[in-house]
């Protein structure tokens, strides 16, 4: 690869550069450029009818600028803002911007576009970069100068006979990222020069890095410089236009605001030229996540997500921040961990600061489901495996049984090599530790409480359990005393020769399953063998001592297949 015939972007002399020191404390003004720079970039560009619907999501987001296309480009084009226009479709509070390049044709084809609008600005350009000067016009600095001046000029004069429009104005020095700074300066004081912005008319001047050609700090030192150079800064809303050649077309407009920008334009999802626009709702929602409102609303995401496909024909990636389908999934096992412990302490705290491990925002806030946070494959550990069962089963685990459920787990997401969704996961669990089949089964029980001290039986204050069972199709009756329903049946097995010496509990615990008349209680008994070893058993039931009692066979059971 021969990188030698590239050469390192310049610097900006800088010294005394203020940015660093600011913080974005508001939303900027936003301007969709989707249906112009998103759309131009397309393999095939939106029908009039995609555009209709793209406009209906833009404004249903929130949108109060939007720049509809470039209307003298194509009837296509024209036809859609003469529909928004003719079919009423733009909201009092909503500006519609139209881009044209400065040329004379084009600009008057553009007023054609407009006509009826109450309120338009017209998006003016030209390029000024070295480059472009050379390669693309071969002209001058003045005479680059020139075209914009004529532009502009020419602009106002057709304005003037469109009164029935407000009309706002936008410059943009195209591929300002490749112009010099002095140049740039000095063809922007040109045209507010006729344009002549006031108070209450500003100009918007737009700097856009129509390549992404430098480090996001180098743009930023670049708006802060224009910022303090240009003239009539108080009669100006500075407006950022990034593309993300080098991936961080977030990061410049982001620097770009603290270096003194008013306002940014962008698309969904960063769909445009090459690489993309910036994308607007990562600009938004890095807002959002630090606690400042972006005055747009991405809640409904997954309609958005669907339009926009649906429209562009394009795909949001599966990483994209904040949208992509596996933005707030953990497959890793630490992770899960982490997210299963902090979200327990969210539920359970007054405190409505979200501070959580591994999730910079609450997935909900997108509509995102708690179902696909923790997702089950071979790099997954116990925390997560627990997860699933207890968000999507409300199955409460003990945590000294998530080490024995996981490892069966994992032996199954090992030999398959790929996913276990969580009813899998369920099957793994009913299987294993809920289906019947076992060696002992249980038939019916009584339980008598014996309150007053039994010589007989030296048993004093404790529960007596007759219990009719089966095993090996034979029905019989055992008898246990003990302090409480499980003790007595784990004496009862004793006692009848059904469990071997040395076997105790080590755990228990229960929890409902369900709530209401029909409700479901869960147990969950440890039972340990003479050498240490221990299994968990699990039962369901409608009554807390049934489940205990399924429990305690079930993890009899798991001890007898121990290998
Ligand atoms: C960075 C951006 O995204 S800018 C926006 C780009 N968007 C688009 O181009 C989409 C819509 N564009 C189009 O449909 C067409 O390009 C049109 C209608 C604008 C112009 O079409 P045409 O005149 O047929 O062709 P074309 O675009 O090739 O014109 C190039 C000419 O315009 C000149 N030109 C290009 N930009 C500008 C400008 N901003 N102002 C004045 N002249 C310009 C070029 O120097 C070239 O001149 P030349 O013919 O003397 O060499
Ligand atoms: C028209 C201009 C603003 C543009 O899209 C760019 O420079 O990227
Ligand atoms: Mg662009």
């Amino acid at each position: 690869m021969n990188y030698r015939k590239y050469r390192a972007f310049k610097p900006v002399d800088l010294p005394d550069r203020q940015w660093p020191d600011k913080s974005i404390t508001k939303a900027p003004g936003w301007c969709s450029v989707d249906l112009r720079d998103g759309n131009q970039a397309l393999p095939v560009p939106m029908s009039v009818e995609e555009k209709i619907e793209m406009f209906e999501l833009l404004l249903s987001l929130g949108f109060k600028e939007i720049e509809v296309g470039f209307p003298s480009a194509s009837e296509t084009e024209f036809e859609f803002l003469r529909r928004l226009i003719d079919e009423n479709r733009i909201p009092e509070d909503v500006t519609v911007q139209i881009l044209t390049q400065a040329r004379a044709h084009l600009i008057e084809r553009s007023f054609e576009a407009i006509k009826g609008a109450k309120k338009a600005i017209i998006h003016f350009y030209n390029s000024t970069s070295t480059v472009q000067r050379d390669v693309v016009f071969n002209k001058s600095r003045e005479e680059i100068i020139e075209i914009a001046v004529e532009g502009a000029r020419l602009i106002k004069e057709i304005a003037a006979k469109h009164s029935d429009t407000e009309i706002r104005y936008e410059y943009s020095p195209e591929s300002f990222t490749g112009t010099e700074l002095d140049f740039a300066k000095e063809i922007c004081d040109a045209v507010i020069e006729i344009i002549d912005p006031d108070e209450e008319n500003k100009l918007i001047i737009n700097l856009p890095a129509t390549v992404e050609m430098s480090l996001p700090n180098i743009y930023a030192d670049q708006i802060e410089w224009m910022c303090r150079n240009i003239n009539r800064r108080e009669h100006l809303i500075i407006s950022l236009h990034t593309h993300n050649d080098r991936g961080t077309g977030a990061a410049a407009s982001e620097l770009g605001l603290l270096a003194g920008a008013d306002r940014v334009e962008g698309t969904l999802f960063g769909n445009g030229e090459r690489t993309g626009n910036v994308d607007i709702i990562t600009l938004a929602m890095n807002l959002y996540s630090q606690g400042i409102d972006p005055e747009l609303d991405f809640s409904d995401i997954n309609r958005l997500i669907e339009v926009y496909e649906r429209c562009t024909k394009m795909t949001v990636p599966p990483r994209h921040p904040y949208a992509g389908e596996l933005v707030y999934t953990a497959f890793s096992g630490s992770h899960q961990d982490a997210i299963r412990k902090g979200l327990e302490k969210y539920r359970k705290s007054d405190s409505r600061i979200w501070d959580l491990p591994y999730l910079p925002i609450e997935p909900a806030d997108l509509q995102r489901e708690y179902e696909a946070i923790i997702r089950i494959n071979s790099q997954s550990g116990k925390g997560g495996v627990a997860f699933v069962l207890e968000d999507q089963y409300g199955l409460k685990l003990p945590k000294a049984m998530h080490p024995e459920f996981s490892a069966i787990i994992q032996r199954i997401t090992d030999e398959r090599g790929d996913e276990l969704k969580g009813d899998e996961i369920y099957d793994v669990f009913n299987k294993e530790y809920l289906t019947d089949g076992r060696r002992l089964k249980l038939h019916k029980y009584k339980i008598n409480a014996i309150l007053d001290d039994d010589e007989a039986t030296d048993v004093h204050n404790a529960v007596e359990i007759i219990a009719t069972m089966e095993e090996k199709g034979e029905r019989f009756e055992m008898t246990g005393h003990g302090n409480g329903p499980i003790d007595a049946f784990f004496h009862a097995l004793i006692e009848s020769g059904h469990l071997e010496e040395g076997v105790r509990l080590s755990s228990y615990s229960e929890h409902a399953l369900t709530e209401g008349a029909d409700s479901q209680a869960v147990a969950y008994i440890q039972m340990v063998n003479k050498n240490g070893q221990g299994r968990f058993g699990v039962g369901v039931d409608p009554s807390i001592n049934g489940a205990s009692l399924k429990a305690l066979l079930c993890a009899l059971d798991r001890m007898d297949k121990m290998d």
